[in-house]
């Protein structure tokens, strides 16, 4: 495995060559965990795993190389006045806390003022706030947030459920506990009939 690093970062030379040292930083840490954890670091299944963890938190938080709001940047004229939604999108993010992941669902209607955006792009700005380190309620906001601003559409409205795992195998230890956040703009937030269309709309009933 590749002892520097070097091929995971990019930018200029003084910027790659801090994230180095850093990197190396990080490994050294996480071998001191091992042992204050009570195991040997050099044992042949650790011996590999600084390496494996710092390239995995690199992956958990590569949101933090876009603006996920750009995706919508790219968007059709459509006379489209009802709600659209795309529901069950798959996240994965990272407790900003524990560093323990937070996984579910998001769900992302709005209600267009004569522009569309892709419906993937709505997929890749739920993944763009979720690979950062987050707390549930700021990533419902910031999705809600990127769709008003860019598409400045008549209303929007988020649902996120998901499990965190610091509450499962740690801490408190209720497994089967799940989180509920939801944030509402525009005509969601001012008349009740729209938020229990999108809520009718759902698969199952949110709890
Ligand atoms: N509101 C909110 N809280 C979160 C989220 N993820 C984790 N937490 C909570 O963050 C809190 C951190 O509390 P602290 O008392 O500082 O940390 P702790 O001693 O490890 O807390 P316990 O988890 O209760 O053992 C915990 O209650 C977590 O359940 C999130 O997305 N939103
Ligand atoms: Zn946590």
């Amino acid at each position: 495995m590749d002892q520097n690093n070097r091929d995971l970062f990019s930018g200029e030379a003084k910027d790659v060559e801090k994230k180095i040292h850093q990197a190396q930083t990080v490994k050294a840490g996480l071998r001191e965990l091992i042992e204050l954890c009570g195991d040997d670091p050099d044992r042949e299944g650790l011996e590999e795993t600084p390496d494996r963890v710092l390239k995995a938190f690199l992956e958990y938080t590569e949101g933090y190389k876009e603006d996920p709001k750009a995706h919508l940047e790219k968007v059709f004229d459509v006379d489209h006045q009802e709600l659209v939604m795309v529901q069950d999108i798959e996240l994965y993010s990272m407790c900003e806390h524990h560093f323990a992941p937070f996984l579910g669902v998001a769900h992302v209607g709005y209600i267009p003022n004569g522009k569309i955006t892709g419906l993937s792009k709505i997929a890749r700005v739920v993944e763009g706030y979720a690979k950062r380190f987050q707390v549930q309620e700021r990533l419902t906001n910031q999705i809600a947030d990127a769709m008003e601003e860019v598409l400045d559409p008549q209303g929007v409205m988020v649902v996120i459920e998901a499990k965190h795992m610091c509450m499962c195998g740690r801490g408190v230890r209720k497994s089967s506990a799940s989180t509920t956040t939801k944030s509402v703009r525009g005509l969601f937030k001012s008349e009740a009939d729209h938020r229990m269309e999108f809520l009718s709309l759902l698969d199952r009933p949110t709890r």
